[in-house]
């Protein structure tokens, strides 16, 4: 293998190049990213950067020294593969034939129906853009109160802006954790003056407003779209690549073809560890799972199976998961949820599935171990918040 091309200049691909390089990858090595800006870190641009504390994220990178040719502001537009191995990537400026691909075209934000202007927040230039109208008194209207919606709500309100935030389900954050577990965060947005409306859905954006299903209006100077992402993966459409969600790939993060593999917020890989596809759109995933990718691509033996872990800064508090609640039985809370700092654990039976913290850091840390080698804990014990969960490990 001697021309590699990496499709998407985000964390992952990124992390892909100085994979290739560290493993011992001598050939040519281009990144095409379709963003004009060098690679930076996305988890600002909805914290420290749309509160104006911060206005570069750039990933630190030493191209040269990499040997990447890095064409910015270049937009892959089809995958065309050849007989055998090999092929090439149709992009805005040209042909680049390639024998090995990383693609790691990362996950473009769902929008909403209608001609009105609306905010989603995925670029640095997205959260420039959004900080301009977050100014005092300005009428923020956000839509969606997962992770995203309540981290721009925060920051909103910080800045004094009227905020409300209209959310489908009956509790924020209940697709990601569900709504026992998401309603107990709707206390923190009435403390931070927040209007927050629960199960009322958008039918579409008008200019200056929201149009709601039930046929009402809700005014808006500004309107802010955070109702999830979709995989960037139109441009493989055709190309004979499994697409089910994100780009297919097995355990090793291999696509259908050997030369090519996936990863970041664009593949679904499959998880030895829970026995199924998953499609995880976490930083963590992003920083770490690209080593595998760069790995099998080189024909090294490599799997990835991390449990899942990701942050979010809401509120003032630092909320943490790490594991895959999905799986388990049963929920147990680890400390009172009324209080500012508790945590919730899901089990099954003496295994760990999952944890989310609030301001306790040091439960996620020991939990994440724990989630990771699989050790039994004593159930119990993960349950009493004076007990360190690293002590419920059972002997
Ligand atoms: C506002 C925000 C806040 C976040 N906060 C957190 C957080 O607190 N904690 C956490 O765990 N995670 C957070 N995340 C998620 C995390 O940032 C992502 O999981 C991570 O960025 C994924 O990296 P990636 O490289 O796979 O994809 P991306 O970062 O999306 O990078 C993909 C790159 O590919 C480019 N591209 C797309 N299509 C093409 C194409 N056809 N041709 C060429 N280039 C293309 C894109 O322009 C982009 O530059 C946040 C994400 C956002 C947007």
């Amino acid at each position: 293998m001697d021309r590699v091309i990496v499709a998407g200049g985000g964390l992952a691909g990124v992390r892909a190049v100085e994979a290739l390089r560290s493993k011992g990858y001598e050939g040519e090595l281009t990144l095409i990213s379709a963003e004009r800006h060098k690679p930076y870190d996305r988890p600002p641009l909805s914290k420290a950067v749309l509160a104006g504390e911060v206005d570069d994220t750039t990933v630190d990178a030493d191209w040269d020294g990499l040997r990447c040719e890095l064409l910015l502001g270049e937009r892959a537009t089809a995958l065309r593969l050849d007989a055998g191995r090999g092929g090439t990537v149709e992009t805005t400026a040209g042909d680049r034939p390639f024998d090995g691909l990383v693609i790691a075209t990362g996950a473009t934000p769902i929008t909403l129906p209608g001609d009105g202007p609306q905010h989603v927040l995925r670029t640095l230039d997205d959260s420039r853009r959004l900080r301009a109208g977050l100014t005092a008194g300005a009428r923020v209207v956000i839509v969606g109160a997962g992770w995203i919606g309540a981290e721009v709500a925060t920051t909103a309100a910080k800045k004094g802006c009227e905020v409300t935030v209209i959310e489908a389900a009956d509790a924020p954050l209940a697709n990601a954790v569900g709504p026992q577990v998401g309603g107990l965060t709707a206390r923190w947005y009435a403390e931070a003056g927040i209007d927050l409306r629960t199960g009322v859905k958008v039918a579409a954006v008008e200019h200056g407003r929201l149009l709601l299903a039930d046929g009402d209006h809700v005014a808006a100077d500004e309107i802010v779209v955070g109702v999830g992402v979709r995989p960037e993966v139109g441009w493989l459409a055709g190309s004979g690549l499994e697409i089910e969600g994100g780009v297919v790939t097995d355990a090793s993060l291999r696509t259908g073809r050997p030369e090519i593999v996936a990863v970041g917020d664009c593949a679904a890989w499959w998880s030895e560890r829970y026995g199924r596809r998953l499609l995880v759109e976490h930083w963590d995933t992003a920083l770490n799972a690209p080593d595998v990718a760069a790995a099998t691509l080189l024909g090294q033996e490599a799997s990835y199976d991390a449990a899942p872990y990701f942050w979010s800064e809401q509120f003032g508090k630092m909320v943490q998961y790490a594991g895959y609640h999905p799986v388990a039985e049963r929920m147990v809370f680890r400390g009172d949820p009324a209080a500012d700092k508790w945590a919730v654990c899901w089990l099954t039976g003496d295994r760990l599935d999952a944890i989310l913290t609030v301001d306790r850091p040091r439960d996620l840390v020991q939990a994440r171990r724990i989630i990771a080698a699989g050790t039994p804990v004593d159930p119990e014990a993960v349950a009493d918040p004076g007990v360190p969960v690293r002590q419920a490990v059972k002997t």
